[in-house]
């Protein structure tokens, strides 16, 4: 297993109230698949995801990629770890409107130091995967949110990470711009990369081989694409939401 998420809870503790926000979430994540994670508003799922990626801690359980389990990782580790191990996409994108698009997707080789021709190898080789190459001497600013994110997946892949995490990567995209992005991601998984993305969309979740549902913190259901084709897999999908939703209401 790639990544194992082990019995995690997670309570945040305000002002004397406490909110469980994971209850005993326990799967794993195989090398090189590409797993959805839906559910409803405050269900848990960006818990779920900021504790995967490190930026929070599980309040019990633990989290293991490639074995190393996340918790033992040093304080001043923690920012190399996510750099060269993960990568990260968002739905607003998060490019640095103060640097041009090559130099943004170039900053995690900066920070590891990675040597000048290795760089530019790299960089060729994601810009034409991602299909950007006439995008890298403009500001994130003089692009449509589509290019800025494809600017963010070639970014989130320049360090050869072994988990892609994607926090609602079509979320502020229009329909034919979300399907390119889709078919951005499908292809990252195809050439062998290992993707967790947490979404609302039906048709974003099909990309997917599974999908997982939260439900108030705990995994409630899960659906495997098979053999399915992309409507029937979205159809299946709608089901499983639609359940998920009408046991909420009762
Ligand atoms: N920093 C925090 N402090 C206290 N409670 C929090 C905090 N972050 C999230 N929560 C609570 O934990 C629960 C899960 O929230 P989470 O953001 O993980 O849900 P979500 O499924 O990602 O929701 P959405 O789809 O709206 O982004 C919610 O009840 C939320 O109010």
């Amino acid at each position: 297993m790639l990544l194992d998420v082990k019995h995690i809870k997670k309570v945040y503790r305000t002002r004397g109230n406490e909110t469980i926000a994971l209850r005993d979430v326990d799967f794993g994540v195989k090398e090189g698949e590409f797993v959805a994670i839906m559910g409803e508003s405050g269900s848990g799922k960006t818990t779920l995801l900021n504790i995967t990626a490190t930026f929070d801690e599980p309040t019990e359980g633990k989290i293991e990629l490639n074995g190393q389990d996340l918790s033992k990782i040093p304080s001043k580790q923690i920012a190399q770890f996510r750099r060269e191990e993960l990568g990260f996409v968002f739905q607003d994108f998060n490019v640095l409107d103060t640097f041009n698009n090559k130099d943004n997707i170039l900053l995690p080789l900066v920070l590891s130091d990675v040597p000048k021709h290795e760089m530019e190898k790299r960089l060729d080789e994601v810009s034409a995967f991602v299909g950007i190459e006439s995008l890298l001497n403009k500001y994130p600013y003089e692009i449509s949110g589509g290019q800025r994110q494809r600017i963010a997946i070639a970014r989130a892949l320049i360090n050869q990470p072994k988990l892609l995490l994607a926090d609602e990567p079509t979320g502020n995209l229009d329909s034919a711009t979300s399907s390119q992005i889709l078919d951005v991601l499908r292809s990252v998984n195809e050439a062998g990369n290992t993707i967790m993305m947490v979404t609302h969309s039906v048709k974003a979740a099909s990309e997917a081989a599974r999908v997982l549902f939260i439900k108030d913190g705990k995994i409630f259901h899960e659906v495997y694409r098979g053999k399915a084709d992309s409507q029937a897999f979205q159809e299946r999908i709608a089901e499983s939401l639609s359940v998920l939703n009408d046991r909420g209401e009762k």
